[in-house]
């Protein structure tokens, strides 16, 4: 069993590219290794593999293609589990504070200003690592996480990315498909019966009317679910099912490119949000609140148990699918520093000093394991 663990860190060693996922609520633990070091890029969407996503949708995607890579994986292997340890975790600075909220009222003084209805602000914050072993603490991840999607995705390139994302941005198999709008925050406090004020329900509305409108030209028999709470780590959300069947004439490219950045990690209008965070973020999101996953993979169903075609039976169907996760509750590990990126969605009735505290909040899904 360890053989798996030890496999992706020799490709780790090797200094070749790998991606090591775990889906949401799934036993399987599954490695696609690159054979060579090649930087490889997919505009189109068409090729099987891994797909790896930055936030900004006019920069390249990075594909680990499965025609040049070697797949494994592993069933419940055995994990690292740590208690947090609140002493160690580092609090972001006073100074980090000031500038955040700065940025936060900017946002919210735009919003009042007409220049748009919500927009989503982040920052990065660094913690130096005590135990700086990527494969450690992905292990770590997956013990911690079971609901979320657990990656660890390594370009000698790009470097090397961990997360635990709460966050579908869409699954597709054959034709029909589904996307997750997903929005609103607050701590969780042992039941997920909670009170929403209405500053929360219009930010996640906002995502789904974005959602449902945006696949317009590409989808039909669109139907949405009702929107309910649900748990990610220490914290809570709202979260709706949108789901729809292709049109014959749209491709896989026009739906990513339709929805993403979602109004849950970019704002509303798209455009201006974009421009807004793009000047004023005083970093660069790079992947965080992109997209990763698996493209176009074979996935084998079989066929529906009440059909009467005894031959149908006999045969398991093959389709493509697609389950692509929006890169959340992530961080990017550079020499002995992880530093991690969190954000949160801002509309008139913000409040800055809020905002702040659930960007804590937020970043303790990732420090809790370091
Ligand atoms: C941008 C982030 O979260 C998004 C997803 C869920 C809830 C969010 C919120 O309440 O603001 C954000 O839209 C982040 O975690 O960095």
């Amino acid at each position: 069993m360890e053989d798996f663990f030890k496999r992706v860190q020799e490709h780790h060693n090797l200094k070749l590219p790998f991606v090591v996922y775990r889906k949401p609520n799934k036993s399987e633990v599954k490695a696609i290794l690159q054979k060579s070091d090649e930087l490889i890029f997919t505009s189109e969407f068409k090729e099987q593999g891994f797909v790896f996503s930055p936030f900004d949708n006019t920069e390249k995607s990075i594909l680990i293609r499965l025609a040049d890579a070697e797949v494994m994986s592993i069933e419940n292997p055995i994990l690292d589990t740590i208690k947090a340890d609140p002493q160690k975790q580092t609090e972001a600075s006073a100074t980090e504070k000031q500038r955040h909220m700065f940025l936060v009222k900017k946002g919210i003084n735009a919003i009042k200003e007409g220049l748009f209805k919500k927009v989503v602000l982040s920052r990065k914050e660094s913690v130096t690592l005590e135990n700086k072993d990527p494969i450690s603490i992905f292990k770590r991840l997956l013990g911690k996480y079971a609901s979320a999607f657990v990656y660890c995705w390594y370009h000698p390139e790009v470097g090397l990315w961990l997360g635990a994302t709460p966050e579908t941005l869409v699954k597709i198999e054959g034709n029909r498909f589904s996307i997750m709008a997903l929005a609103g925050t607050q701590v969780y406090k042992n039941t997920l019966d909670v009170v929403w004020q209405d500053k929360e329900i219009q930010e996640q509305q906002y995502v789904t009317d974005f959602v449902v409108d945006s696949l317009k030209p590409s989808a039909e028999s669109i139907k949405v679910s009702d929107t309910t709470t649900v748990k990610a780590g220490n914290l809570l959300h709202l979260k709706t099912m949108i789901s729809a069947q292709l049109k014959p004439t749209a491709n896989l490219k026009d739906v990513i490119y339709a929805i993403h950045p979602t109004p849950a990690v970019c704002g509303l209008p798209k455009k201006a949000a974009k421009d807004f965070i793009l000047k004023e973020e005083d970093y660069n999101r790079s992947f965080y609140t992109g997209f990763l996953g698996e493209l176009n993979l074979d996935a084998i169903t079989s066929p529906r148990s009440g059909r009467r075609n005894i031959e149908n039976r006999a045969y398991a169907i093959t389709r493509k699918s697609t389950q692509l996760y929006v890169n959340l509750r992530c961080m990017q590990l550079v020499n002995d520093k992880a530093n991690i990126y969190i954000g949160g969605g801002i509309t008139e009735s913000s409040n800055p000093e809020k905002e702040w505290e659930e960007t804590v909040a937020k970043s303790l899904v990732m420090k809790s394991i370091l």
